[in-house]
């Protein structure tokens, strides 16, 4: 890696959700150690612009990533995936007709205990970590299994891979099969060597572990609360499942009818807190949704997951209306696929669902996520639920540099552009007119485009892959 990188040409974020910001002809210079120092609008040369910056990069090598005479090209940050069961990607599209809880028993608990095997576990961990980053995702919240030894292998793969992640060993001592289960002091044990591995052993600042609560009802209230508190000792992340499906919501009620709700289940755990990512929240009551809120926990909306094994329609324009931080997830393998994208036109597709059940027409307008809102969830919003928009999610000064170049005319790819949809930024005079163009060429990458269209992602400045190697 060169002491200084520049990266020229047009980036494009979202730093508020709804708000697309385009900047053509910038460039943006990022140090040895990721970390973006400038970016310099109406650029006509990026080597300069470093020197600019700093006269005494004069002496060093300086790497000029130049895509501006590239038309359809463009640079994105890198998707963040809020929730993944990296232990499940075999399983991607084998759902059946299965709903959440016999999914579980039929599917998912039989493949997680295989990666005991860690021949099994490394050839499944090192195939997502291919996958996420050719599909762009620079960081993910990842569920391994209840296995210690195999959770550190992922974390290994991941600090040698490049990726940022969090890793959540599964915590589960109830209501499992004998064949995948721990018992309270099993699972404090190896939950405790994961911390230790991950902070003692590996010493990558972008990989983390993340306390994983399976979901209430595999968990026993003396875990739960020894959960809640090793995450306050040790200032860690949590990430839990909570009400995504109305059996699930049933049996909580059942097995923990002292609290008032599935949410107050976590919450009187001490297990919601600014660093929480609560998966799915698909049927919670308006109260529930104060007590998230309240925590400053975030939620990852899992679409594809929903609707393949029939969860039901997360109200997203609800939550954010309620000021509840909103991202995006796969939730592999009860969605099929491991694309951020994809998820995100999902989420768009199935706010169209619920905007149809709406007969009141300006409402039923609210409830529309745009192509905006959904990539400002797959990005920055996604940031703000795992307690990260400080480093990444978008181009700031001070933020690492963790992006995705898009090609719309990459090799193969599916997304077709005339000669006439294309922003023309040689022409400044025409700068309103661009823009627009370069908003529909965003709709159509989001609905028609794909991993062909993923041409290089860099991690905190490095590159983590190429579609030329
Ligand atoms: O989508 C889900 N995937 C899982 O593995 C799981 N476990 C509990 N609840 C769950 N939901
Ligand atoms: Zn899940």
């Amino acid at each position: 890696m060169s002491k200084f990188c520049v990266f020229y040409g047009t980036f494009v974020d979202t730093p508020v959700l709804g708000q697309l910001r385009i900047r053509a002809r910038t460039s943006l210079g990022v140090d040895i150690n990721g970390v973006i120092k400038f970016i310099k609008a109406e650029s006509l040369n990026p080597l300069q612009d470093a020197l600019d910056f700093d006269p005494n990069l004069k002496s060093c090598e300086i790497n000029v990533v130049d895509t501006f005479e590239h038309q359809g090209t463009f640079f994105f940050p890198g998707f963040i995936d809020t929730h993944v069961h990296a232990s499940q990607y075999p399983n991607a599209g084998i759902f059946g007709s299965s709903t959440l809880l016999d999914w579980l028993e039929t599917y998912t608990f039989p493949l997680e205990a295989g990666l005991k095997d860690l021949d099994n576990a490394r050839k499944i961990y090192n195939r997502v970590l291919d996958k996420t980053l050719a599909h762009g995702t620079t960081t993910a919240s990842y569920y391994t299994t209840i296995d210690a030894d195999s959770s550190n292998l992922m974390a290994e793969i991941c600090a040698q891979r490049g990726q940022r992640a969090l890793i959540g060993k599964v915590c589960m001592n109830q209501n499992s099969p004998d064949y995948y289960v721990e018992t309270l002091s099993e699972c404090q044990h190896s939950l405790n060597k994961v911390v230790d591995h991950i902070r003692n052993k590996i010493k990558d600042d972008k990989v983390k572990p993340i306390v994983t609560p399976r979901f209430a009802p595999t968990c026993t209230s003396e875990l739960m609360a020894w959960l809640g508190k090793t995450a306050q000792e040790h200032d860690l992340h949590i990430q839990t499942h909570l009400s995504e499906n109305k059996k699930e919501l049933e049996w909580v009620k059942e097995l923990f009818s002292e609290s008032d709700s599935y949410t107050e289940v976590y919450d009187s755990h001490q297990l919601l807190t600014p660093k929480t990512v609560l998966a799915h929240c698909i049927h919670l009551s308006d109260k529930e949704l104060d007590i998230i809120k309240e925590r400053k926990s975030g939620v990852s909306h899992c679409p594809i997951s929903n609707s393949s094994i029939t969860s039901g329609e997360c109200e997203v324009r609800r939550l954010l209306d309620h000021e509840i931080k909103v991202g995006l997830g796969t939730d592999l393998s009860g969605g099929y696929d491991v694309s951020i994208l994809a998820t995100a036109r999902q989420a768009l597709l199935v706010s169209r669902h619920l905007a149809m059940k709406e007969p009141d027409a300006a409402k039923q307008e609210h409830l529309k996520l745009s192509v905006n809102d959904v990539l400002f969830l797959s990005s920055l919003g996604g940031a703000q639920v795992l307690d990260m928009e400080e480093t990444i999610g978008s181009f700031e000064v001070g933020k690492q540099f963790d992006t995705q170049l898009i090609d719309l005319n990459s090799a193969g790819t599916k997304v077709d552009v005339f000669d006439w949809q294309y922003a023309k930024w040689s022409e400044k005079s025409r700068d309103d007119e661009n823009k627009k163009l370069f908003e529909d060429l965003l709709a159509k990458w989001l609905f028609t485009g794909d991993d062909r269209n993923t041409v290089s992602v860099w991690v905190a400045g490095k590159q983590v892959f190429s579609s030329v190697n």
